[in-house]
């Protein structure tokens, strides 16, 4: 069988140089006259040579008295010289020097007599305190060369030397089409119904845009019609933009016309590069009948956007416009997984990052393209180059900073089982003076020990529940980190039980319902708390797991128990009652259990990990997590130990 092979991927760089060989940027970005005033950020066209020098005159540097410092070589400590009024003049910074004068005596060392004259007890020097004519610049200079980015200070020196306006390079331009039939304009606050999605991604890239200089707009979103796609493209060809870029349909679907509608306009000189995500994009140059513009095909996953944006259009725009194009902060990072990685692919990996015993270590998010708030969530991004099949956990590479690197010592790395108070915890630590950063990975009780045993996070929360003693938590510590000194602080007590439909139409009550025929239920994965404590009920009430119809279908998360629940694609599934709710599902409850923080004793005095415990035994932090429902604080903030009953 033939495979539709429609991409011919080549690496990044390839890519960017391909448009620089064939796109004419002098022909395409002009020039234009601008106010200095108005100029940061621009780049000059010409060199700029000063018209005035600075200072233009002798300028005294000090207040004090000018004088002629000939006229004061004889004056000693134990012989002061007095000065007759006439022999000097006092002078306030920045005055012009006199004529005849050429030294500045500081005020401090000068004796003002009552009869008008003036004592002093040292000589000064020829231009002494005096700031001399052009000593910060001379008329006819070279004051800023070509295609150099104008900074604040450079508009000062500007100013100084007479400069008023001058020739830079036209800002760059561009607009952004978002296509599909299935967005909606955000303008339009819309609720997207299935099938729809909400036009997000022209807003990422306007804000990038202007952060990068460049003048972005976008119009609203085409339908997925080769006619509007083409009205649409050549109607923004004809505007004043310099680039023009594509949203979505990139890829081989039924109704992924970039391609077409580009060579329609243009040539195709890129489709498909080396990096994931990003893999779809397109590069190309309209005709000469259509400006010889810059033609963008961004894929229509948002992270896949983000990539293309800010490794192919960011580099050519600020190209364009002949800028330098700066790289973000790296930093070392420890790598807290294993991430297999394809091999021929550049991977962007996006991770969260936290300063934990004394190094840096970073946590592999998601690697969905669809999934913006990886972006959002991440303080970084690890490239996994081109010819490797993957990191191993431990390993160290470098991390692209999203935040400024102060920002990481304000982080603070929880991993393991997700609970909503954990999020009701990283709002209120950011509401402190000094705020905290939570970067929280979940990955269940038992996830969390191991990365309490591997020192890559600071707290782990946990709720691990052993049928043998009845204890939580401390069976689990005592066989998986038998060497290791830690602290179990509690967080809540919360409420377990079936997550059934509004209503309770099946009248679903306890465990035993499980067993019925009409019942379907939706699991948890294996290693998770709430699996292990519905294994206790099952055999407790002597019903075999596999009599429970749908025991081996798994989730990862109570809110994904939920949404099975509300879609009716389970009748009931173990949760805490705060994902019902959030769903508006009915609860029937099944035990309480204790949800703790497990802390390494060496970040016990973590000022992060103090923040924390002080926040929690606040009435102000008990009355939150009261709020959310199916959550009890008798125990939150205090320390456990073993065998402790629930209260
Ligand atoms: N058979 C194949 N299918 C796909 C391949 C492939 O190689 N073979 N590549 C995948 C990859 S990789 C990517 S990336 C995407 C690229 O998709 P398109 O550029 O064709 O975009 P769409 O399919 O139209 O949309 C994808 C996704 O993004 C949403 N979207 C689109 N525009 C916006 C916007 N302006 N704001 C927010 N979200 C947007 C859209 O609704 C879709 O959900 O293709 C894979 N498929
Ligand atoms: O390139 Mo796609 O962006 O890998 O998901």
């Amino acid at each position: 069988m033939k495979r539709n092979i429609y991409l011919d991927t080549v690496p990044m760089d390839e890519a960017v140089a391909k448009v620089r060989a064939l796109l004419d940027r002098h022909a395409l970005i002009g020039t234009e006259t601008v106010p200095t005033h108005e100029a940061t950020g621009r780049v000059t066209a010409e060199a700029v040579y000063a018209r005035l020098s600075s200072p233009t005159y002798h300028s005294a540097a000090m207040d004090g008295i000018a004088v002629c410092a000939e006229r004061t070589f004889s004056a000693r400590e134990d012989e002061p010289l007095r000065l007759a009024p006439g022999e000097f003049v006092p002078v306030n910074t920045g005055n012009a020097l006199p004529k005849g004068m050429d030294a500045v005596i500081m005020i401090e060392n000068v004796v003002m007599n009552a009869d008008g004259t003036a004592s002093i007890e040292a000589p000064a020097f020829p231009w002494q305190h005096v700031r001399r004519i052009g000593e910060d610049i001379v008329a006819t200079e070279l004051l800023i060369p070509q295609n150099h980015e104008l900074n604040a200070y450079d508009i000062g020196a500007l100013l100084s030397a007479g400069i008023w306006e001058l020739s830079v390079r036209e800002r760059v331009r561009a607009c952004f089409i978002p296509t599909g039939d299935e967005v909606l304009d955000f303008h339009d606050r819309p609720e997207p119904r299935p099938g729809q999605v909400v036009e997000s991604n022209s807003q990422v890239f306007v804000s990038l845009a202007r952060a990068w200089g460049i003048d972005a707009r976008r119009v609203p979103p085409v339908p997925d019609r080769p006619e509007a796609l083409t009205a649409a493209v050549t109607q923004a060809l004809a505007s004043d933009a310099h680039i023009v870029v594509i949203g979505a349909g990139s890829s081989a679907g039924a109704k992924d016309y970039t391609r077409s509608i580009m060579e329609s306009v243009g040539t195709v000189l890129v489709h498909g590069i080396k990096a994931m995500p990003g893999k779809p994009s397109l590069l190309g140059v309209a005709d000469a009948a259509h400006g010889g513009k810059l033609l963008v095909g961004a894929p229509g996953y948002p992270v896949s956007a983000v990539v293309c944006f800010e490794e192919l259009l960011a580099p050519l725009a600020a190209w364009l416009e002949g800028r330098v194009r700066g790289r973000r902060r790296t930093v070392e990072v420890e790598l807290t997984r294993r991430v297999p990685s394809k091999l021929g692919m550049e991977e962007f990996l996006r991770v969260s990052i936290g300063h934990v015993g004394g190094k840096h270590v970073a946590t592999p998010l998601s690697r969905g393209a669809g999934m913006i708030t990886t972006m959002t969530r991440a303080q970084g991004i690890c490239r996994i180059p081109v010819n490797s099949e993957g990191v191993d956990q431990g390993e160290h590479l470098r991390a692209e900073l999203l935040v400024p690197e102060e920002a990481l010592e304000r982080t603070l790395v929880t991993v393991g089982s997700h609970d909503n108070t954990i999020d009701l915890l990283a709002d209120a630590l950011m509401g402190l003076e000094n705020p905290i950063r939570i970067a929280s990975t979940h990955v269940g009780s038992m996830g969390g020990l191991m990365a309490v045993k591997n020192g890559s996070c600071h707290m782990a929360g946990t709720h691990l529940f052993d049928p043998e003693t009845g204890d939580y938590n401390f069976p689990f510590i005592k066989k998986y980190l038998p060497d290791m000194d830690t602290v179990l602080v509690n967080l809540a007590v919360r409420h377990q039980g079936l997550i059934v439909a509004a209503g309770n139409p099946k009248g679903i009550t306890g465990v035993a319902d499980l067993a019925r025929d009409d019942v379907r239920f939706i699991n948890r994965q294996r290693g998770a708390g709430t699996r292990i404590l519905l294994d206790w009920h099952l055999s407790q009430a002597g019903i075999a797991p596999s009599s429970v119809a749908g025991y081996d279908k798994e989730e990862f998360t109570h809110m994904a128990v939920a949404v099975n629940v509300l879609t009716g694609a389970a009748d009931c599934g173990l949760g805490i009652m705060a994902a019902a709710r959030a769903l508006g599902l009915d609860f029937a409850p099944l035990a309480r259990e204790r949800y703790d923080l497990l802390i390494p004793r060496a970040c016990l005095d973590d000022p992060r990990v103090q923040a924390v415990l002080a926040l929690i035994k606040t009435e102000d932090f008990r009355t939150r997590i009261e709020a959310l429902g199916g959550y009890e604080t008798a125990l939150t903030g205090q320390i456990m130990t073993p065998g402790l009953p629930l209260p």
